[in-house]
């Protein structure tokens, strides 16, 4: 099942095909209703307010009736399992309907339906690699030698590749609590691990490498966040309790967009009023002391 909570769906489609076993069906032809229902973020889309970031209904009521109208089958399984593969095309997750109320069944009934439900394959989305963003941090302990030892952890994991690491930053503590400077960085990596296992993966080297969880946004041993996974338009947008995408604060921490702007200068992030150039978003952070104080 997708991660995903939001629904677009489309209800009630009535379309006139030539489906069915009996020759006078496919000769006459019939009314056919479908219901099709999307599992797929529309955070992107609230955020920047625009039609390339959702499915258009009205473009997807078209294609639905396309393929009742441009194929003949005898089955309505056919019929619905062939709208529902289409229907992956823009959502992982899909359940379609397809009512058939003029079936020719010989005695009083309100409806006969199939319903189909696909999600994308997971092993196959998996097998794919993605580039994602992370920042590491540290202020307790030897914070140079554990940031170290996490890159080297995550380039180690076989499924994970450090293509780029930035400068070391030493950086005032964001966030209000009171506590040392941190170190922080950012790498940008390569993997064919979906994004949960990611964090996942992180998570399990921050463990290993001793952290603590007391205080929020308080002194960490080490904290690897998940900034942004995927780029452009294939960039995942992700909103379950474990996991955020793009992380959500992202946008106010200058000791997430510095190293950032170094490995990536022409990268954008998605705010609340849109998606904008990190380096814009990071000017306005100005007032956040961060000093470069190591080159990869
Ligand atoms: N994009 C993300 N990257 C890392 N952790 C995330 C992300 N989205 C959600 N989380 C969840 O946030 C929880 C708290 O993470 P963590 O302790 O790193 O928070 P924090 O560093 O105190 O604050 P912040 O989340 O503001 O960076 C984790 O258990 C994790 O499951
Ligand atoms: N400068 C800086 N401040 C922080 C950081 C961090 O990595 N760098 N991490 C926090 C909690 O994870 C809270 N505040």
């Amino acid at each position: 099942m997708s991660a995903h909570r939001d629904r677009i769906e489309l209800r009630g489609l009535r379309v006139r095909g030539n489906h069915g076993v009996f020759d006078f069906e496919k000769r006459e032809g019939q009314d056919f209703v479908i219901d099709v229902t999307l599992h797929t973020s529309v955070t992107r889309a609230a955020a920047t307010d625009d039609i390339a970031d959702t499915v258009h209904y009205g473009e997807l009521a078209e294609d639905v009736a396309h393929i009742v109208e441009d194929n003949t089958f005898d089955l309505i399984e056919t019929l619905a399992s062939r709208i529902a593969e289409h229907c992956l095309d823009l959502a992982e997750h899909v359940e379609v309907v397809v009512h058939k109320p003029g079936a020719p069944i010989q005695r009083s009934f309100n409806d006969v339906s199939v319903t189909v439900v696909r999600s994308r394959d997971s092993t196959v989305i998996a097998e794919t690699e993605t580039e994602a963003y992370l920042n590491l941090g540290a202020n307790l302990g030897d914070a140079a030698d554990t940031l170290d030892q996490a890159v080297a952890a995550l380039d180690r994991h076989p499924r994970i590749t450090v293509l780029r690491r930035s400068s070391l930053y030493r950086t005032a503590p964001w966030g209000g609590v009171e506590q040392g400077d941190f170190l922080n960085l950012g790498l940008i990596v390569s993997t064919s691990l979906p994004a949960p296992e990611l964090l996942a993966v992180a998570q399990g080297i921050e463990v290993a490498c001793g952290r603590t969880r007391e205080l929020r946004w308080g002194p960490r041993t080490l904290d690897i966040d998940l900034i942004r996974f995927g780029v452009n338009h294939e960039e995942l947008v992700f909103d379950t309790e474990a996991l955020t995408l793009p992380h959500p604060r992202a946008h106010e921490r200058a000791f997430v967009l510095a190293p950032w702007v170094e490995l990536d200068e022409g990268a954008e992030i998605l705010t609340p009023t849109g998606p904008r150039p990190i380096t814009a978003v990071l000017t306005e952070l100005g007032d956040q002391e961060i000093t470069r104080i190591q080159a990869p």
